[in-house]
């Protein structure tokens, strides 16, 4: 179907493999985007290491407000070995997701039949995690003390409100409620984490009432390791806080075909600001620059975010690119442009 839409797209290409598979991405949206008559117009922002050490800047206030002004976010990967390290994750990429209130981390996980999984069994694995992506260890609350002596103290206070746990479990929720399995598990150590594990135990059991379909299940995050790898199908949408569902969500990715095939996107579901896509993986610099790294995982991001947009056609053309080329995948080495080819090929039809 035919919209003739433009959308406004911003693009963070970033660091290590972050421009090569974003190049691949973009070659992707745009083949589905003239089959489906729609046109990114696209902005790209120079961020990331190479600026950081020209100067000395993350992401200075007027390029997040420009940022700001456009439709969606398509974010390649932040990092560099060459930059002290929290300086670029927490000045660009962590910027970016707290003020934009990304506040859903979504990071779905499925085995496609014919894509190698570790794992002797898996099942059928298509799971969810829904991340909570603004709160948690990662709103820097703490600090250093005597740094560097014997005496050293450091603190990371791990912020968990009211506020911000109840709307992501409601979006975790009404998720699931979309899902054919309705089925929901809290992931969290409220064992142990007692404050903050019981406030979103409390409220899961709370918006639980108002969804009796959904099964509601609940694991320690120690004891999810285990099934994620031990019985991966028994996971429908998983909701957990930043730390723990930034940890799973590479252990899910593992078990799924590998890290380059996970994607993600940080959703400000108000729509009070654009949301972002990006891969799960980061800019791996043992790889940058080689023409080695998948790009799939952003070429589903792209997927995710054409769904977000509205563009259900153009996502689901996207997604059946990606399964047929995988389908058909042999083991035998293809550059990154050579799979972003491929795909963009299938993607046309
Ligand atoms: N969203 C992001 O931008 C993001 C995510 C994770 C890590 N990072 C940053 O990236 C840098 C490197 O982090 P890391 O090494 O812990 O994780 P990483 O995900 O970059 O790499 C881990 C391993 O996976 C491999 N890998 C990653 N993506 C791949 C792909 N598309 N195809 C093939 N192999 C791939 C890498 O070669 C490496 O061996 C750090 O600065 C980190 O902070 C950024
Ligand atoms: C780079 C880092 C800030 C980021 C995170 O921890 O969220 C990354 O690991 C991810 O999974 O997107
Ligand atoms: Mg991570």
């Amino acid at each position: 179907m035919s919209t003739n839409k433009t959308f406004t797209l911003a693009v963070v290409p970033g660091d290590g493999i972050g421009p090569e598979v974003t190049t691949e991405a973009l070659k992707v949206l745009d083949a589905v985007a003239a089959q489906h008559g729609v046109t990114f117009e696209r902005t790209e922002y120079d961020l990331g290491a190479r600026r950081w050490h020209a100067t000395g800047e993350t992401l200075p206030d007027a390029e997040l407000e420009s940022i700001r002004g456009h439709d969606a976010i398509l974010l390649g990967a932040i990092g560099d070995p060459t930059v002290p390290s929290g300086t670029l994750e927490r000045g660009l990429l962590l910027k970016l997701r707290f003020t934009l209130d990304h506040y859903v981390n979504l990071r779905p996980s499925k085995i496609y039949p014919s894509v190698g999984s570790p794992l002797a069994n898996p099942g059928e694995v298509d799971f969810v995690v829904v991340r909570e992506g603004t709160e948690g260890p990662y709103v820097g609350n703490g600090g250093a003390l005597r740094v560097g002596t014997p005496a050293e103290i450091a603190t990371e206070v791990s912020v968990n409100t009211a506020y911000g746990v109840e709307r992501v479990v409601r979006d975790a929720f009404a998720r699931a409620q979309a899902r054919p399995r309705k089925k929901l598990t809290l992931v969290h150590k409220n064992n142990v984490l007692v404050y903050a594990g019981h406030l979103w135990k409390r409220t899961v059991d709370a918006v639980a009432k108002e969804f009796p379909e959904i099964t509601v299940d609940y694991l320690h995050v120690d004891a999810a390791t285990i099934f994620l790898v031990t019985d991966p199908a028994r996971f429908d949408v998983i909701v957990t806080d930043n730390l723990f569902g930034d940890i799973i969500t590479d252990l899910a990715a593992a078990i799924s075909g590998g890290i380059g095939l996970a994607a993600s996107a940080n959703i400000n579901p108000d729509r009070t600001a654009p949301s972002m896509f990006e891969p799960v993986h980061g800019s791996a610099p043992d790889i940058a620059g080689q023409q080695k790294a998948d790009p799939t995982a952003a070429i589903l991001s792209a997927a995710l975010l054409c769904d977000h947009l509205g563009l259900t056609e153009a996502a689901a053309a996207i997604e059946a690119a990606v399964t047929a080329d995988i389908e058909e995948r042999t083991g035998a080495a293809r550059t990154t442009a050579e799979i972003g080819d491929a795909i963009a090929k299938r993607a046309l039809g």
